[in-house]
């Protein structure tokens, strides 16, 4: 049998080879172990054997799971992503013994029917063509222990023997011939043909390679997108989440949580939430909620905020006695209604569009809410002020969530969000060391935010010679500019992994560069 050198392949084969074996395992035709859900994680695998993607795993510097990966059906929490390598290869391993057993059992049935030899060596007699993966062949599973058994090497390896197989049936003229033409770049794609073979009315039929666009996990456009928010129709987040996706189905959810489980339970695909505004600060909520559930950051939309003052026809502002709105607005326009409204009362709700939904609901001829002027249209009411915030250029920034995280990249610019806690008895010289971490590598913070650690919220300090003092703990959330997959910010991770007790990257993600404009947009 001969191999290749997976080296000596440009990236753009390697790739095909990736997205025929990533077409057998997510349309479970082939193995059943894995479902769609684990296509993100697949696509991992073409950056790390892309030569200009760095390889170092930065999961694996991570205490917390990162990945939950089905190998037989059942879901298991892996620490990093290393443990693809372990899955994709375990998965491959079966796949050869199924094979090799050549009998026909029902889930060898399933695995003939996507052939992993060429299209041209179709089997007649109803036997599967062997193939000889020889880095597969173990006579024990794989050990999943600490998931960093199984190398790039030895899965480099795999795709090579695997397309060496293919190529040898595929061409008469050999595997070198192949090779040569792929280097020589005589044929900018050759097609290797992997898998699968399909019929259709008798005849064989090749379903086309996956291609990068297809592999891309975060489409860049909306349409058909579920996404979740936090209001009612005419809420600023249903803005933000038309900004994030445009056309995109917009879910109501009366909860921040709600909206986080929406996406968990696959009621939708995404959630875009507020993280904070220039005015009123964080939504700590948000923050909280980030660490509790295990959702990813995808990307981050900033929208200017126009508040107006709503009222029922007719109604005049000095005849209002109450103001209600979300407490963001009310924060975010507080000198206003100073000056409009002295003496009502203001009270917080759920959103603002809620508020404005409220008035009209209930006929109330004596409340105002603060809002966007597409609930004034939605809810029939009237504009008696526009545009009172207490900053013209009111933004409030939103995060993209999903279930699997993107890939970072570095052609564009990138932000990523994390959260720590620091090691106990290290005290605030931890905060500092972990800021070096990013100067000394000048690398931007654009935030800091600190909330109550939950589970130790409170440490005793001293020798009790004086009594005892407590101090409060704190996990650190930070968002810095660059990705993931640049160097200095892995190395920056790794520094701080060292004083730290937790650590978690929340996302790495573009940041929204959109051309700034303190005007209304029909966004808000
Ligand atoms: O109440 C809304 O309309 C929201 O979308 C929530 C929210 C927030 O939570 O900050 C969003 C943007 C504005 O800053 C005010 C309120």
């Amino acid at each position: 049998m001969e191999t290749l050198n997976l080296a000596s392949l440009p990236p753009s084969i390697i790739y095909q080879i990736l997205s025929k074996i990533s077409h057998m395992i997510t349309t479970q035709e082939v193995s059943g172990y894995w479902d769609h859900e684990k296509y993100g994680m697949f696509w991992s695998l073409f950056e790390r054997i892309d030569a200009n993607v760095s390889f170092a795993c930065w999961c694996s510097k991570i205490k917390e799971h990162v990945f939950v990966v089905s190998t037989d059906g059942s879901k298991t929490k892996r620490r990093c992503d290393h443990c693809l390598w372990n899955l994709l290869l375990n998965s491959y391993y079966h796949l050869t013994i199924i094979n090799k057993m050549q009998a026909a059992t029902s889930c060898d049935l399933k695995f003939r029917s996507t052939n992993l030899t060429a299209s041209t060596a179709r089997p007649t007699n109803g036997m599967s063509k062997r193939v000889n993966v020889l880095c597969g062949y173990r006579s024990m599973p794989f050990s999943f222990r600490n998931g960093v058994s199984v190398s790039r090497a030895d899965w480099q390896s795999s795709c090579a023997i695997l397309s060496s197989k293919v190529a040898s049936v595929d061409d008469p003229g050999g595997l070198a011939d192949k090779i040569a033409v792929v280097n020589g770049h005589k044929n900018g794609s050759v097609d290797l043909s992997l898998v699968p073979v399909e019929t259709t009315n008798g005849k064989l039929s090749q379903v086309q390679p996956l291609t990068i666009t297809d592999l891309s996990p975060a489409p860049l456009h909306g349409s058909n997108l579920r996404v979740a928010y936090q209001g009612v129709p005419g809420a600023y987040s249903e803005a933000a989440a038309g900004k994030a996706y445009p056309n995109c189905e917009a879910i109501p959810c009366d909860q921040f949580d709600v909206a986080f489980q929406a996406v968990e339970l696959w009621i939708a695909d995404r959630a875009v939430l507020p993280v904070e505004n220039s005015l009123g600060g964080s939504i700590h909520r948000n923050y909280d909620l980030l660490l509790r559930h295990r959702l990813h950051i995808v990307g981050e939309v900033q929208i200017p905020v126009h508040h107006c003052l709503l009222a029922l026809p007719g109604v005049r502002t000095d005849c209002v006695s109450r103001v209600i709105s979300h407490p963001q607005a009310l924060a975010q326009t507080e000198r206003s209604l100073d000056n409009l409204t002295p003496r009502a009362a203001r009270e917080a709700f759920h959103d603002t569009a809620a508020a404005a939904e409220y008035i009209a609901a209930n006929n109330l001829h004596d409340t105002a809410a603060l809002a966007s002027a597409r609930a004034a249209e939605l809810y029939n009411l009237q504009i008696l002020a526009d545009g009172i915030q207490d900053d013209t250029g009111n933004v409030t920034r939103f995060l993209m969530l999903a279930r699997e995280p993107i890939i970072p990249r570095t052609d564009r610019p990138f932000k990523t969000s994390i959260v720590f806690a620091a090691q106990e008895h290290k005290g605030t010289s931890v905060l500092f060391k972990v800021l070096s971490a990013f100067a000394f590598r000048n690398i931007s913070l654009t935030k800091i935010e600190s909330r109550p650690h939950h589970n130790r919220p409170l440490r005793v300090v001293g020798d009790g010679s004086f009594g005892t003092a407590k101090n409060f703990e704190y996990m650190f959330y930070v968002d810095f500019e660059a990705s993931m997959a640049e160097t200095r910010a892995q190395n920056a991770l790794s520094e701080v992994q060292e004083y730290t007790s937790f650590l978690r990257v929340l996302g790495s993600y573009p940041m929204d560069m959109t051309p700034w404009s303190m005007s209304p947009t029909e966004d808000a």
